[in-house]
C-alpha cells in the first residue's frame, strides 16, 4: 500500500518523480508558497474575513509557521478541539489500533490530529491543492513522518484491491456536505445531499475495508436513515452511535459510529486541549450522548 501513496514528508518530491503532469498543476502555487497563511495577514477576499477570525481555533500552531489553507478550506476543515477529541476517542476505545485511514483528508485537520495519536494514517483526497496542504501542515505540527496521502476520487479509490487487504483499524471521514445550504431544511437528507456519494453507498464503500467508521456529518441528519442504513448493511442488531459535537457550545454537526469497540465504549475521553479543558468548565465541547439504531426499534 505505501507505494501507491504518497509520504506526507516526501510529498512534492515524490509527485514530481511519479507524476510530473500533477506536480506541473502544483508548481506555480509551491513556487510562489501563495497557500501559506500567516496569521497575522488577513485574506484579501472579504468573505473569508469571518473563517479567519477564527484561525487558532482551525490551527492553533497557525502563529508560529503559518499554515496552509485553499479557498475552500476555511469552510471545511473540522476545527482543531474537534479533531483532537475525535483522536482521542479512538485512541480511548481501540488502544492497539495502529492505522487509521481519513477519507477527503482536506487540510489535515483530522489527519494531523490522528498522526499525533497512532502511528500510520492515510488520506485520501482528491483536491491536489489540498494534499498539499495537508502534506505542509503536518509538516507544522511535526507528524508528516507518519502521514500517507493519496490523490484520486473516493468513488474510484474504494474499488481499489489493495485497500481491501491492509488492516484499517478504523476509517474517519468528514465528507462534503454540498455547501452552507445544509440547513436550510430543517432535517438533511444523506441519501441525496452528501457528497460524494449517500449514506449508503458511501459506508458500504467503507464497509470493505474496516468495520470501525466514523462519519462527521451534518446537525440536521436524518437519524432515521442512519439507522435504516444501519439494519440493512449490518442487520437488525446492529448499533449506530451518534455523538454531538459542540465547540464553544455551539453544535457544530454529529458523528455516527460503527463497530463494536467504539460503540460500546463507556466514558468518553477526556478532552487534552488548554482550549478544551476551558470549555469543557462551561459546556463539553462534545455532548457523548448516544443513540443506537435500535432505539428505533424500541422506541417505533
Ligand atoms: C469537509 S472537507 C474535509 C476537511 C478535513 N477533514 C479537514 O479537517 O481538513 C471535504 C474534502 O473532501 C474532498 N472531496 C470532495 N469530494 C471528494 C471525492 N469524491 N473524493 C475524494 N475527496 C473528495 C474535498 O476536496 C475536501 O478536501
Amino acid at each position: 500500500m505505501g507505494k501507491k501513496f504518497y509520504h506526507a514528508s516526501h510529498f512534492k518530491h515524490t509527485l514530481k518523480k511519479r507524476s510530473h503532469n500533477r506536480y506541473k498543476r502544483l508548481e506555480p502555487l509551491i513556487k510562489d508558497d501563495s497557500l501559506r497563511i500567516l496569521s497575522h495577514v488577513k485574506p484579501t477576499d472579504s468573505s473569508l474575513t469571518k473563517y479567519w477570525r477564527f484561525r487558532k481555533n482551525l490551527f492553533s500552531k497557525i502563529d508560529s509557521n503559518g499554515i496552509y489553507m485553499t479557498h475552500e478550506l476555511w469552510f471545511s476543515v473540522t476545527p482543531e478541539s474537534i479533531a483532537s477529541f475525535f483522536a482521542n476517542f479512538v485512541r480511548a476505545c481501540m488502544p492497539e489500533a495502529q492505522v487509521i485511514l481519513d477519507v477527503f483528508c482536506g487540510g489535515g485537520g483530522n489527519t494531523i490530529q490522528f498522526a499525533k495519536q497512532f502511528p500510520k494514517v492515510y488520506g485520501v483526497d482528491f483536491s491536489l491543492e489540498h494534499l498539499y496542504c495537508t502534506a505542509q501542515n503536518a509538516k507544522v505540527y511535526e507528524v508528516d513522518d507518519r502521514i500517507w496521502l493519496k490523490y484520486g476520487p473516493w468513488e474510484k479509490i474504494c474499488h481499489e484491491k489493495y485497500l481491501e487487504d491492509i488492516k484499517v483499524d478504523c476509517i474517519f471521514a468528514s465528507p462534503p456536505w454540498g455547501g452552507p445550504n445544509y440547513l436550510k431544511k430543517d432535517i438533511y437528507d444523506l441519501e441525496t445531499n452528501l457528497q460524494p456519494m449517500g449514506i449508503t453507498k458511501l459506508l458500504e464503500s467503507m464497509l470493505k475495508i474496516s468495520k470501525n467508521i466514523i462519519l462527521f456529518l451534518p446537525r440536521n441528519s436524518d437519524l432515521t436513515q442512519l439507522a435504516n442504513v444501519t439494519r440493512k448493511l449490518l442487520g437488525r442488531d446492529a448499533k449506530c452511535r451518534v455523538l454531538y459535537v459542540k465547540e464553544n457550545g455551539h453544535l457544530k454537526g454529529i458523528v455516527a459510529i460503527w463497530g463494536d469497540a467504539l460503540v460500546s465504549y463507556e466514558s468518553g475521553p477526556e478532552a487534552t486541549t488548554e482550549k478544551d479543558k476551558s470549555c469543557d468548565e462551561q459546556d463539553e465541547p462534545v455532548q457523548k450522548e448516544t443513540i443506537p439504531a435500535s432505539f428505533y426499534d424500541m422506541d417505533g
